[in-house]
């Protein structure tokens, strides 16, 4: 399935709980997201397998490909589009391997000096961050700002997406320094309206 990191949504299990998981997914599909990853640090793989399914069945059609995040296991088995994955979260050969040459693989970069060591061959892009400070990802590393962005970006042999405490107003910013796209989760899940959230990134 063809990869678009221009809005990248990642989803939370508890911004996204009152509306609803793939409603939030869907309605934030119709603003105009173009990629989304599953994203639930806690939930049994069981559930996940489970949850991702439904998103893959929700998503059918609009050509948004659906990425897992963290666990390889669970992407192979939902027949999920691909696989996010860090530093810490396994090997990118035997990623790439289970899932196969047509899924999409991610991983996380969030300084020069993994930069210097990823194995591009077998990614398909870079999640670059955090951009900002963010309480939706507690352990996150020491914030890039924009000038920290971009000189990852210039260092990328692949494409790259922002990430960390972007809102829509930072859209063209992140695009500016060469990135592709956002990836987003607090400033889609749990707003009141997550179509006319993400339709924000595209109008401001
Ligand atoms: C698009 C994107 N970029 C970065 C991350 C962060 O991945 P990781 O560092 O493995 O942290 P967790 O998300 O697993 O907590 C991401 N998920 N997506
Ligand atoms: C999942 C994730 N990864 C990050 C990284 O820096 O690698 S920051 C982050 C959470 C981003 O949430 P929000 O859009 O609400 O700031
Ligand atoms: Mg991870």
């Amino acid at each position: 399935m063809r990869l678009d990191l221009t809005l990248y949504l990642v989803t939370d299990p508890h911004l996204c709980a009152e509306r609803g998981l793939v409603e939030t997914v869907v309605a934030a599909v119709r603003g105009g997201v173009t990629l989304v990853q599953l994203r639930d640090k806690h939930a049994s793989d069981a559930v996940l397998i489970d949850q991702a399914r439904r998103l893959k069945a929700a998503l059918a059609g609009s050509g948004v490909p659906l990425i897992v995040n963290d666990r390889l296991a669970v992407a192979v088995e939902s027949g999920a589009d691909g696989l996010h994955i860090g530093q810490d979260d396994g090997d990118v050969a035997e990623a790439r391997t289970a899932l196969g040459e047509a899924a999409i693989l991610g991983l996380s970069v969030q300084n020069l000096e993994q930069m210097a060591h990823i194995d591009a061959e077998r990614l398909d892009y870079l999640g670059l961050g955090p951009v900002f400070a963010t309480p939706s990802k507690r352990d996150h590393a020491e914030p890039l700002g924009f000038a920290g962005l971009a000189s990852l970006v210039a260092a990328s042999p692949l494409p790259a997406v922002a990430i960390g405490g972007l809102k829509a107003e930072h859209a063209t910013a992140v695009r500016d320094v060469g990135a592709q796209g956002a990836a987003v989760v607090s400033a889609i899940c749990g707003q009141p309206d997550p179509e006319a959230a993400a339709r924000a990134f595209f109008t401001r």
